[in-house]
């Protein structure tokens, strides 16, 4: 399949390790104290998602631009590039009107984009990094999308509904503080036991038809045991902690990977065991476009009804700044995906 055949296997095998490894190592030191019963200050819960803002997280999607036409085997000249621009100019405009008109409708948006997003994210890196050749229909491949999408967005909702709708108010209430009394259904004890409820039975499932069909029994493993153990970090770790952390050395970082993998420098120096170097190419590459996102970020706090004063507002704004950013990401890693053969 062509998500597996760029480098040599010893390359790729250097690059899951860069990939996959921080990410635990990330969840099981961030998961410890909390399982030791001490507790970390809510304001340096929010310090993952602020650096997200410059290392790993809103860099991951800054290099958008170049990353289709990579993907395509070809060099991305003015022309690819302008086609990107255009559709973050329309469908994030368009979203980002929205939020100003239905911000409870546009927050329920997001989450059920990056749901997806996240869930499709990690289903790449099961196939291109982990081997995980059980996953064979299309059902499958739908399951473990909403299986991982569903770990940190809906997770946090169900172990932490005061923490997810203090969140979800914040960044409702940066255009109409009434608003998020709309989506007061969603943290309703009835409501989040039927979903904890089909979402255990989705996990069951999917893990258990993927045991039926693993010929190697050590990538399935890996799945059930990311799966399983990020369950336990979403049902320990409040949520802006636990996002934050997961946004930046899990999800980006595999996505990170996975540019590296369509830039042909990149898998040379990979190819000479030199991750740094590959790295640094990535970093020169997002640099431009992240500088600009936050210049934009400057411009949405002039924008909203109510600017943000403290650091939970800044961040409900970041976040409303991501949402608009991740709708165009969400298009462009889907051709990715189709250019790859994700969906079979
Ligand atoms: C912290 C936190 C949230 C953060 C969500 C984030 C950070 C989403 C990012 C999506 C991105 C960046 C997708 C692209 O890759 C919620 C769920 C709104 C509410 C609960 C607390
Ligand atoms: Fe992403």
């Amino acid at each position: 399949m062509s998500h597996r055949s760029t480098v040599s296997p010893s390359a790729r095998a250097t690059l899951s390790r860069v990939a996959l490894v921080p990410g635990w190592v990330a969840s099981v030191t961030v998961v410890a104290p909390f399982l030791a019963g001490v507790s970390i200050p809510p304001a340096l819960q929010y310090v993952p998602l602020v650096v997200s803002a410059v290392l790993l997280g809103l860099p991951h999607g800054a290099v958008d631009h170049l990353a289709v036409a990579r993907t395509r085997g070809e060099r991305p000249d003015w022309q690819a590039i302008a086609r990107i621009f255009a559709l973050y100019g329309v469908v994030g405009g368009a979203y980002a009107v929205a939020w100003f008109l239905a911000p409870a409708a546009a927050f329920v948006l997001f989450i059920a984009v990056t749901w997806f997003h996240w869930g499709q994210g990690d289903l790449y890196a099961l196939l291109a990094l982990a081997d995980a050749d059980y996953l064979r229909s299309l059902p499958q491949r739908v399951g473990t999308v909403l299986v991982r999408g569903g770990l940190p967005m809906l997770v946090p909702l169900l172990a932490f509904p005061a923490w997810y709708r203090r969140v979800a108010t914040d960044l409702v209430s940066l255009f109409a503080p009434d608003a998020a009394a709309a989506i007061g259904w969603a943290f309703r004890t009835d409501v989040r036991t039927a979903l904890a409820i089909a979402y255990g039975a989705l996990v069951a499932a999917t893990l258990a038809v993927g045991l039926a069909r693993a010929d190697a029994r050590r990538p399935w493993l890996l799945d059930a045991g990311e799966t399983l153990g990020l369950l336990a970090y979403f049902v320990l770790v409040p949520p802006v902690l636990a996002i934050g952390v997961y946004f930046c050395l899990w999800h980006s970082l595999r996505h990170v990977a996975r540019l590296l993998l369509v830039d042909d420098d990149a898998t040379a120096a990979l190819e000479n065991r030199d991750p740094t170097t590959a790295l640094s190419r990535f970093a020169r590459d997002a640099a431009p476009l992240t500088a600009v996102s936050l210049a934009l970020l400057g411009g949405l706090y002039f924008l909203v009804p109510n600017p943000p004063g403290t650091v939970p507002e800044w961040v409900a704004l970041y976040l409303v700044f991501i949402a608009v950013v991740t709708l165009p990401h969400v298009l462009v890693v889907s051709i990715m995906d189709r250019e790859q053969g994700v969906w079979v």
